[in-house]
């Protein structure tokens, strides 16, 4: 690699800031209809700046989506490509350009919305997921264009809005683009991961899925004042909690009879496999402020965010969160939870055996309420092959920007797309990650390091070009 061109990389991070406080100050929050087009806004936006670079992009439609009740169209996926050459091969590239939620009241110490540097660090909502990777493609084309590189590889660019919300609609167009824009692909690329710590950069072959649940709870007309009617209602909320409070034990082992049945069994080399890679259980502890964690002991911690079913509880749409008291009983409550899969679970099993427990434990419970427990969306896990040359290409290219052999993880979180770019172009998926486990996605205070970032565009550079010897 010459050097020259990662001594540029370096002297043009301002200009990589100020595009990224353009992207981030777009408010592409896909699970919020209020924002939808913004959301839609800066799927614009990126065609737009990819532009500027001779990608020919185009958005495809994906029509409506019912949300609370009310059609609301849906951000179009962005289809990129740059180069036509037949006698080299293609790169496809997969990333999302909206976000999660996020309110300064929620506990930021700067705007969401407003990227803001502090001690190297680039606050702001979608800096690390995935705003920030997203554009270090276009920065890495942006620098082989202006140090006139050839680009080994034809690029295809497929950006989505709606990944935090279950990627509606992108598996049904990408299926129909099988033989159209997805033909002819031979290596995929991810950029929408963590690293497992702050300093070694890592390559990840491995996803957890993920099965949403909400269980909604009804018994009274409207809110009630406690006073007035407590203790002669039955209250929708404290049924909620009985029954959610029924799904794990104190240590998140989930109470779901069968769930763990189909989880894939340990081979003899993948146990080895953990003793190898870098991971401090303490500062993983500190870094979350957690007094204790459930598994202390660093390879069974990590088996359970990769290989092993978890359950989260998020939250409870109806009921009183804001400060101070508010003496009501709320009427009607909806209690949201996901589960994260492994292989070899399958989420249509997995939704079955959650409803019926659900419904078992509300039987127990006897209350007259109305109890309406529901799956929501659902994603396949994902392993990926780690000899093939995507990979060695990948390692290489951290190697060549970090001076290290990046160690090999699996993810715990899901990225609902990438088996199916796996299944219809029959070709390996990479996924590089660039941030730092410490970004905060989807938390206050969302990060991306000013060094991830810079090394980001590095590291994707390098990538395209080592893929000339893949
Ligand atoms: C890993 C990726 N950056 C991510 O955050 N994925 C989300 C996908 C998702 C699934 N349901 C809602 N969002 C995640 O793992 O939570
Ligand atoms: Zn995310
Ligand atoms: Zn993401």
């Amino acid at each position: 690699m010459k050097h020259h061109r990662y001594r540029d990389v370096e002297s043009s991070y301002e200009h990589y800031k100020n595009v990224l406080a353009e992207a981030v100050a777009i408010q592409s929050v896909s699970a919020d209809p209020g924002r939808r087009n913004e959301t839609i806004r800066m799927v614009h936006w990126m065609k737009d700046y990819l532009t500027k670079f001779g990608v020919e992009s185009k958005l495809v439609d994906l029509g409506d989506q019912l949300l609370e009740g009310n059609q609301v169209p849906l951000p179009p996926v962005l289809f990129g490509t740059l180069g036509h050459d037949k006698s080299k091969k293609t790169l496809l590239v997969y990333g999302h350009l909206d976000v999660q939620p996020a309110e300064k009241s929620d506990g930021w110490n700067t705007e969401p919305f407003v990227l803001t540097e502090k001690d190297g660090k680039l606050f702001g909502r979608g800096s690390s997921d995935d705003k920030g990777p997203v554009l270090c493609w276009a920065h890495a084309i942006e620098m082989m264009q202006k140090h006139k590189v050839d680009i080994p590889v034809n690029i295809k660019f497929c950006f989505e809005a709606m990944e935090e919300s279950g990627s509606v609609g992108l598996e049904e167009l990408l299926t129909k683009e099988k033989d159209g824009f997805l033909q002819d692909v031979d290596f995929c690329c991810i950029s929408d991961s963590y690293w497992l710590g702050t300093t070694k950069p890592c390559l990840t072959f491995g996803l957890r899925g993920i099965c949403s649940f909400q269980v909604e709870v009804t018994g009274i007309a409207q809110d009630l004042h406690s006073g007035v009617y407590g203790g002669v209602v039955h209250e929708p909320l404290a049924d909620l909690f009985w029954v959610m409070s029924q799904l794990t034990d104190v240590n998140g082992n989930i109470l779901v009879p069968g769930i763990y049945d189909d989880v894939a069994p340990m081979t003899d080399e993948e146990r080895k496999s953990y003793e190898t890679i870098d991971f401090d259980v303490t500062e993983f502890r500190d870094s979350v402020g957690a007094k204790r964690l459930p598994i202390e002991d660093k390879n069974k911690l990590l088996q359970r965010r990769w290989r092993e079913p978890s359950l989260a509880v998020h939250g409870v749409e109806g009921a009183f969160y804001g400060k101070g008291e508010k003496t009501v009983i709320p009427s009607k409550v909806i209690g949201k939870f996901s589960i994260r899969i492994v292989p070899n679970m399958k989420p249509e099993k997995v939704n079955s055996l959650v409803i019926s427990y659900l419904n078992d434990v509300w039987k127990k419970r006897g209350s007259p309420n109305t109890f309406n427990p529901q799956p929501g969306h659902g994603a396949l896990p994902w392993v990926a092959n780690v000899q093939d040359p995507n990979f060695q290409a990948g390692a290489r290219a951290m190697k060549h920007v970090h001076n290290v052999e990046p160690d090999l993880i699996r993810e715990g979180c899901s990225i609902p797309i990438t088996l199916t770019f796996q299944d219809l172009t029959g070709k390996n998926v990479l996924l590089l990650p660039l941030g730092a486990s410490d970004d905060m996605a989807h938390s206050q205070n969302e990060k991306n390091n000013k060094r991830n970032y810079v090394e980001g565009v590095k590291t994707l550079l390098a990538y395209i070009l080592e893929l000339k010897h893949a």
